[in-house]
């Protein structure tokens, strides 16, 4: 087990006094053009890092930049290069390119006992014979703490996490909630300046993922400390960030705050990853004089035209529409005749398959629309735009989005 690492104290990091290893990890100032951000207010700032593995390219050039006291998500699918980031940031893997930078100072190749971070892990990583204090006590131990001063800082921290009654049992006579909150209470009582989590809610049940996530969110935000959180879990990204990094091969494809990501996806690979979207081919334009009620434009898919009140664009050609299934408004006046194929309860909504003829769509609708009918009028709330996987955001005129 890596054992989490100590801060450093002096305004320089190591990277700055021995210029060893990674490309670039020295000597850049802030003004320096194309340079990292050496904003000391910036927690963290990863500047055109990059890491190939077996030959491939597994983080390319990637930059982020996280503020102090920040919470940010690293959510991606599986193999896109999440947890190399984490690593890289950690001290476990060593970048090829790039700059590491906490709190304006440079760590691209400092190991990770030297750098004020520490990380979380998946498996928790208990120490299986050691009580829950001597696990938190273990990384100041190691630094040779005076005995009081350990006691009162794994004290405070078992405190801070909700543990104080379990300061004496063994990991495997707590739950797995618990154990989680034990290996972030072992992390926390080094602080370091970085929190890192690796997938950390992944062994924990459904419904008490849910409760930890909020926990550790509620902790983190008392700490007030800049913490990285890796997740392939969009519901759990949406939930706990001030900010999410959506990877894709390497890449960030955006960085926003989830209800940007959510509302305002740059690509179609953000808006087929984070939350449901309706795709199809189909063609923008503005309303015909008169004939859609209120809605300033029209979707036509094949012979179907469905009024749209917010689209993201007008385009000259067939192209990809994403609608979301709550901006497919059901039973609004002037709307498109859909034939209802199913309809699925889901609590505070109901979710509507609709057939439009050379179109299916999914429509989340409130719990009071009427069920059981057989065709249901439909308009489009918002319709967004896509040309090769990039969301076209222009309309005539300077027209901003509604
Ligand atoms: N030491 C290694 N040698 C070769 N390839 C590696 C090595 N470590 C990771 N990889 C590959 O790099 C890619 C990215 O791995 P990484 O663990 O960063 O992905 P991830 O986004 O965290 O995925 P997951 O959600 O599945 O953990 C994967 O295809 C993985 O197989």
């Amino acid at each position: 087990m890596a054992e989490p690492t100590s801060a450093v104290s002096d305004r320089q990091g190591p990277d700055d006094r021995s210029a060893t290893g990674a490309a670039g990890a020295t000597g850049t100032s802030a003004t320096t053009a194309g340079g990292p951000d050496r904003d000391a207010d910036a927690g963290l700032v990863l500047h055109q890092v990059a890491k190939t593995l077996g030959g491939r390219l597994i983080v390319d050039n990637l930059d982020l930049r996280v503020r102090r006291g920040e919470l940010v998500c690293l959510l991606g699918p599986s193999g896109c290069g999440k947890t190399t980031t984490l690593r890289m940031i950690g001290g476990f893997l060593r970048p090829d390119a790039g700059q590491v930078l906490i709190g304006g100072r440079g760590y691209t190749t400092t190991p990770p006992e030297r750098r004020p971070t520490a990380m979380v892990f998946q498996n928790y990583a208990l120490w299986p014979h050691m009580n829950v204090f001597k696990n938190v006590a273990f990384g100041l131990r190691l630094r040779k703490l005076p005995k009081a001063e350990i006691a009162e800082r794994v004290e405070r921290t078992l405190a801070l996490v909700n543990l104080t009654h379990h300061i004496r049992s063994f990991p495997a006579q707590i739950s797995g909630g618990e154990q989680q909150r034990v290996a972030l209470a072992r992390a926390l009582v080094l602080e370091p300046e970085v929190l890192l989590l690796d997938e950390p809610l992944s062994n924990l049940d459904a419904k008490l993922r849910v409760k930890v996530r909020e926990d550790i969110k509620e902790i983190q935000q008392r700490v007030g400390i800049t913490t990285v959180f890796v997740t392939h879990d969009q519901d759990e990204a949406l939930s706990i960030s001030d900010r999410i990094a959506v990877m894709n091969a390497g890449r960030i494809e955006q960085y926003a705050g989830a209800h940007d990501l959510y509302r305002e996806p740059r690509t179609r690979f953000v808006a087929d990853f984070v939350g449901t979207m309706n795709f199809f081919e189909g063609q923008v334009r503005a309303a015909p004089a008169g004939g859609t009620g209120d809605a300033g434009a029209v979707v036509e898919v094949g012979d179907v035209v469905v009024p749209c009140h917010a689209p993201s664009a007008l385009a000259e050609q067939p192209g990809l529409v994403g609608v979301r299934p709550e901006d497919v408004r059901v039973g609004h006046p002037g709307g498109v005749p859909a034939r209802v194929v199913r309809e699925v309860p889901r609590g505070h909504f109901t979710e509507f398959v609709l057939d439009l003829g050379p179109l299916t769509l999914r429509a989340f609708v409130g719990a009071d629309t009427p069920v059981g009918q057989e065709t249901v009028p439909v308009t489009f709330g918002r319709a967004l735009v896509y040309a090769d996987g990039k969301l076209r955001s222009e309309l005539p005129g300077g027209r901003a989005e509604g």
